[in-house]
């Protein structure tokens, strides 16, 4: 499953070069399939980039966006290590896990009153509407669109999320991916020249993270949720204390989440309630 995803995620984002790889027969080492995405990437990003430097900037980012969104994947569908962090009343589970080099990362497992179609919408097309309905987020911003599938963003965390951490700021590439069933969305702290770490703001670093939503078979309407919450957040802060803040917001995020998605559906007259 994880190796057919890492496949589709590299396929997908560049379903072009691909053709082209294959028209000119030129699929046989990673040297030559390289050679042959460096060289069409630029015809399709036409409008996005400028000059050479800009189109090998596209590239890298689609790229950072891939691995980003792989080796999350990796580590979220690794069987062994995690415990159970905390069950909350809504039935979501919370587990971690220890990585080499001592970072605690999260896993959230949950299900949904939506499609992935609709997470999909919410979570990474409207991305820049995330503050409006989650109190934890005073703003994201789209720094660079490359294509549909990836962007730069930028997102500003309230004062008040995770208490005690404080305020942070992130700059992140995010890659999705769409299968049947299935929307991937991955993540990872990346840089941008025009955007250097904030006078007055800690920059955190989030990723490689990732979502994962899957419809659930037999229950239309209901999604399958797995979010990796993989984190650091910089500063000198007592360990406890963090991972503490994290789960805390990746529980928050998920009530808020949940409020938002009923809204919408008693918007377009899904559901009814309230009257
Ligand atoms: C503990 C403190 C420092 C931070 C608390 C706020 C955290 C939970 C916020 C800050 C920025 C947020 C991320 C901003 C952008 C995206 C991209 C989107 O496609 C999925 C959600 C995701 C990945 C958000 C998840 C929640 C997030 C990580």
């Amino acid at each position: 499953m994880l190796s057919a995803v890492a496949k589709l995620c590299c396929g997908i984002s560049y379903p072009h070069s691909r053709n082209a790889a294959g028209r000119s027969g030129r699929v046989g080492s990673a040297h030559s399939r390289i050679t042959v995405r460096r060289v069409t990437a630029g015809l399709f990003t036409e409008g996005m980039a400028e000059g050479p430097n800009a189109m090998e900037m596209d590239l890298s980012y689609r790229r950072q966006g891939c691995r980003a969104l792989r080796k999350a994947l990796e580590i979220v569908q690794s069987p062994d290590g995690w415990r159970t962090e905390r069950t909350e009343d809504s039935g979501d589970t919370i587990y971690s896990k220890v990585l080499h080099g001592n970072r605690k990362v999260f896993r959230l497992e949950a299900e949904l009153e939506a499609e992935p179609d609709e997470l999909y919408d919410v979570l990474f097309v409207k991305v820049e509407e995330m503050h409006q309905w989650n109190p934890s987020i005073q703003h994201i911003k789209v720094l660079k669109h490359i294509g549909k599938e990836t962007m730069v963003t930028h997102e500003v965390s309230a004062e008040r999320a995770g208490n005690l951490i404080g305020q942070r700021d992130f700059l992140s590439v995010r890659h999705s991916l769409k299968t049947g069933t299935c929307i991937y969305l991955g993540g990872a702290a990346t840089h941008l020249d025009a955007l250097p770490p904030q006078p007055g703001f800690v920059r955190a670093e989030d990723g490689p993270t990732c979502i994962v939503v899957q419809s659930l078979p037999g229950t239309p309407g209901r999604s399958r949720f797995t979010w990796l919450l993989n984190m650091n957040v910089k500063g000198w802060l007592p360990k406890a204390l963090v991972n503490q803040g994290l789960v805390r917001s990746q529980a928050d995020f998920m009530e808020h989440l949940r409020r938002q998605l009923a809204a919408k559906g008693r918007g377009s007259g899904k559901q009814r309630g309230g009257e």
